[in-house]
């Protein structure tokens, strides 16, 4: 329950709500519980005696405790549906913020699956929990002690058949409880593995379409499909059990009550004038259900609480998450940075307790330079680049822009001065103007189209009916993969940053279109500091200096082309492939 009671502090901008809903559930509660009294008064007194003055009036009271029950349990519905609705929405919002400042490696250990079901059904249970609060919190005791109270009181003697029933209906729901619970925590582990199969397919339709994957991938969901299955009936049947086993426990109970009237009955004790106490009896009856009633919703609360409270436990586990990329405790928030980039004996691993995929790391770049990145595949190359905007941190060692190690720079300043396009430029549903401006939504018109001629997208987007506000399909899939890296490019330079980072962005673009980014790149390298991962030497061996990386994420050279064919065999291997050990490119 601890994990439900944390999240009641949703519930304190509700509290009038709260209180109403409370109070009218109090009173359409008592007035059902006051029907069966009446009814009682109209069988033994009324009837038997042919008082129509009271048969009419407590008629009458009936009917006003019967509207007055529908209308209290309409304003309890209301106000229940009120705070259960708002206070979820205002959870869901805190949740989404969480997971937006979420690190990547946060994110890769709850996994995205588990992220949307926490934000969907498991914020659904509580949800449903908090309506249930409030349309049942107090009705099942009430009804349960008040059923107790009022049903003793009508007849001692009956009421010992609640010593047989009610045990053996708590023991019965227990048992089932027992049973059930923990499927229901299971059942949605079982969808969060089936959002992450979808999710991997929505994303990667064409990987899977082209590698005709599909009946492999249909089986892979099939089999999760199944899973949920299995766990969410074996679950909905245990619970289904309680139904006729409750049946059977509450005929039980009548069949009992019957047995005993009648010995009453023989005996005398419910009789009066020498007939039996019909309006008693059938008081009892009614009493009795409202026990059964109160009990059975005691069993539901119990459901209830248990499916929120596992899911309590999940949204709690994200909100609670120790984001290991924050603030330090005194960012320095205004500062300009002019490009300088140093790294010191920098080690880095995506995992806590991994091998370093970056090792002992040092090199300096002076504002306005031009720094080229090469290496093989897997050398650390984009590792090593999304160290500077803080997208991880490093193991040991540091980074420093302008001399400041960056975890005291406040993190949106620095990510807002740093600018960065990947080979995989992702591309957001909307038009080429709101994807551009992404980089800077305070761009001028001559902006947009200034960074999009630098990016050397001009000519398409030109070319477009609706210029910059023609359509952006999700993940830009209406673009060919060159465009995408040329819109993301000119979001990259429309942010005018300190610091730009391309991340092998030019790899899709024919060869005239990359020799106008590189040429504009060059201008814009006169107030920015330029990193550019590249596979191919042409791309970069005209830079200030080149990085080169080895297979094993350790700095293998960092120095001008030409030193570099000297000194870095790795450079040199990489610089023959292309060229030929003759200087001529290969086709
Ligand atoms: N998110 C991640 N989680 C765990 N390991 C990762 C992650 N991203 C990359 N790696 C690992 O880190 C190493 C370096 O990868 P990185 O992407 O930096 O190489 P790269 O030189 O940029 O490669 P490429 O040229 O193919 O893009 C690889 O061994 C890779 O498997």
């Amino acid at each position: 329950m601890k994990n439900l009671i944390k999240l009641f502090k949703y519930l304190k901008s509700y509290t009038i709500y709260a209180l109403l809903a409370v109070i009218f559930m109090f009173v359409e509660v008592l007035a059902g519980l006051y029907i069966p009294y009446l009814m009682a008064r109209i069988i033994d007194d009324a009837l038997p005696s042919g008082d129509l003055i009271l048969l009419r009036n407590t008629a009458l009271i009936m009917i006003l405790m019967a509207f007055g029950t529908i209308l209290a349990g309409l304003v309890n519905n209301y106000c229940a549906q009120y705070i259960s609705q708002y206070a979820t929405a205002n959870l869901r919002l805190d949740l989404f913020k969480k997971i937006q400042g979420l690190s990547f490696i946060n994110v890769d250990k709850f996994k995205t699956g588990r992220l949307i079901t926490s934000s969907t059904n498991d914020i659904l249970q509580i949800q449903n929990f908090f309506m249930f609060l409030f349309r049942a919190i107090i009705r099942g005791p009430i009804m349960l002690v008040g059923g107790l109270i009022l049903a003793i009181k009508t007849s001692v003697e009956l009421s010992a058949i609640y010593i047989i029933i009610i045990p053996l209906l708590i023991i019965g729901i227990s048992i089932i409880m027992t049973k059930a619970l923990p499927l229901f925590t299971k059942v949605q582990e079982k969808v969060d593995a089936l959002n992450n199969t979808v999710l991997e397919n929505v994303n990667s339709p064409r990987v899977i379409k082209s590698f005709v994957s599909m009946s492999y991938e249909n089986k892979r969901f099939a089999e999760k499909n199944e899973d949920y299955r299995k766990t969410s009936t074996q679950a909905n049947k245990t619970i289904a059990y309680a139904m006729p086993i409750i049946t059977i426990i509450i005929n039980l109970g009548i069949a009992g009550i019957l047995y005993l009237s009648a010995g009453l009955i023989e005996n005398g004790i419910l009789v009066t004038d020498g007939l039996a106490d019909a309006g008693i009896i059938i008081a009892f009856f009614n009493y009795t259900m409202q026990i059964l009633m109160g009990l059975l919703m005691l069993a539901m609360m119990l459901i209830f609480v248990s499916r929120a409270e596992a899911s309590a436990k999940r949204i709690n586990e994200i909100i609670e998450e120790e984001v290991d990329l924050t603030n330090s405790s005194n960012p320095i928030k205004d500062f300009k940075l002019t490009g300088d980039i140093e790294f010191r004996n920098v080690d880095f691993s995506y995992t806590q307790d991994g091998n370093n995929v970056l090792n002992d790391i040092s090199f300096k770049v002076k504002r306005g330079e031009t720094i080229g990145i090469i290496g093989s595949t897997g050398s650390g190359k984009s590792s090593l680049v999304q160290l500077i905007p803080r997208l991880y941190d490093v193991r040991s060692g540091e980074i420093l822009l302008d001399g400041y190690n960056i975890k005291r720079l406040d993190i949106k300043s620095l990510r807002g001065q740093i600018s960065m396009a990947t080979q995989k430029p992702i591309l957001f549903s909307g038009t080429i103007k709101s994807n551009i401006l992404q980089g800077n939504q305070d761009a001028t018109k001559e902006e947009l189209e200034s960074s999009a001629n630098n990016a050397a997208s001009i000519d398409f987007i030109d070319n477009l009916d609706d210029r910059f506000d023609a359509e952006v399909q999700k993940k830009g899939n209406n673009f060919s993969g060159g465009q995408k890296q040329r819109l993301s490019l000119a979001r990259a330079f429309i942010k005018n940053p300190a610091i730009l980072i391309l991340d092998d962005t030019t790899s899709a673009l024919d060869a005239n279109s990359e020799e106008i980014v590189k040429k504009n790149i060059k201008e814009l390298g006169k107030r920015t500091t330029t990193l550019i991962i590249s596979q191919k030497v042409s791309t970069i061996m005209d830079a200030d200096k080149i990085l080169v990386m080895d297979n094993y994420g350790s700095l293998d050279g960092f120095d001008h082309h030409y030193k570099l064919l000297e000194k870095s065999k790795v450079y040199k291997e990489i610089y023959n492939s292309q060229f030929g050990v003759g200087g001529v490119e290969n086709e």
